[in-house]
């Protein structure tokens, strides 16, 4: 799997009473934290990414394809969002193995490739267990079973740790810093937690009203001479 940017290029989306406007460039095979208040427009970013919704100008390109009109299922994204990844009805086994096959008509290589991919995240021998049956630690383990069994570029992350304790979150961020290690995916996570950008993302892009305001690297972010509004947003949480 090759590495590839994804590029939001002078890019407008509206819903009824919003109007956001992006133009950046998240790094080829790197972790980018999004981070802003709520409501900035983070979730629409990576919506607009992922092709849940149409930019009304603008394009979406990922490495040299122009995705813009391409449908969610055409892309070569896969979007882990905070709960509700998986089919209640569905075992875990199924549900990871949905990432290859939506009919999940499986061969027998992807079957081993499933229980690799659960073995991977450390969920060997629970294949036949129901998401009910499964802490929400797990669940996003499956979750990301079936990011690895979809093997594509782009890892779309919508808080997907927000639910979990701080141990528990920890264990999952070197989880995914791990497997984006191996697989050189080009990932951008969103989060409202500073120390989880700190720990697992090289670079940051801080949202705003609608907006870019800022974009960089993550140390620089943190340091006294960080972009101002960045500092302000986290010196307000911290109250
Ligand atoms: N389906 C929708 N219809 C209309 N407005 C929407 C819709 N989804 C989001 N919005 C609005 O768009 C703006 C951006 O929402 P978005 O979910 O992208 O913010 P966010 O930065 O992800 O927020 P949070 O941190 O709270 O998840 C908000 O003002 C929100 O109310």
């Amino acid at each position: 799997m090759t590495s590839a940017a994804v590029h939001l290029d002078q890019l407008v989306f509206s819903y009824a009473d919003t109007m956001v406007r992006f133009d950046v460039t998240f790094a080829p095979g790197e972790i980018t934290a999004i981070m802003g208040p709520s409501g900035a427009g983070k979730s629409t970013l990576l919506n607009l990414v992922a092709g849940f919704e149409t930019p009304r100008e603008g394009q979406v390109l990922i490495g040299d394809m122009d995705v813009t009109s391409a449908p969610p299922a055409d892309r070569p994204v896969s979007m882990v969002f905070q709960e509700n990844n998986l089919f209640a009805h569905l075992d875990i086994a199924s549900n990871v193995g949905l990432g290859r096959s939506p009919a999940l008509r499986l061969s027998a290589t992807d079957k081993q490739d499933v229980a690799t991919a659960l073995a991977r995240v450390g969920l060997a021998g629970m294949e036949h267990r129901l998401p009910r049956e499964l802490s929400g630690g797990e669940r996003q383990r499956v979750a990301l079973a079936r990011v690895l069994v979809r093997d594509r570029p782009i890892l779309l992350l919508d808080e997907p740790f927000a639910s979990l304790g701080p141990a528990l979150r920890d264990d999952m961020l070197e989880l995914l810093a791990s497997v984006q290690a191996e697989r050189g995916m080009t990932v951008l996570f969103v989060t409202h937690q500073p120390e989880d950008a700190r720990k697992l993302a090289e670079n940051m892009v801080f949202v705003e009203g609608g907006r870019v305001a800022a974009a960089g690297k993550t140390a620089d972010f943190f340091k006294s001479s960080g972009p101002e509004a960045f500092r302000h947003y986290i010196g307000n949480e911290r109250q």
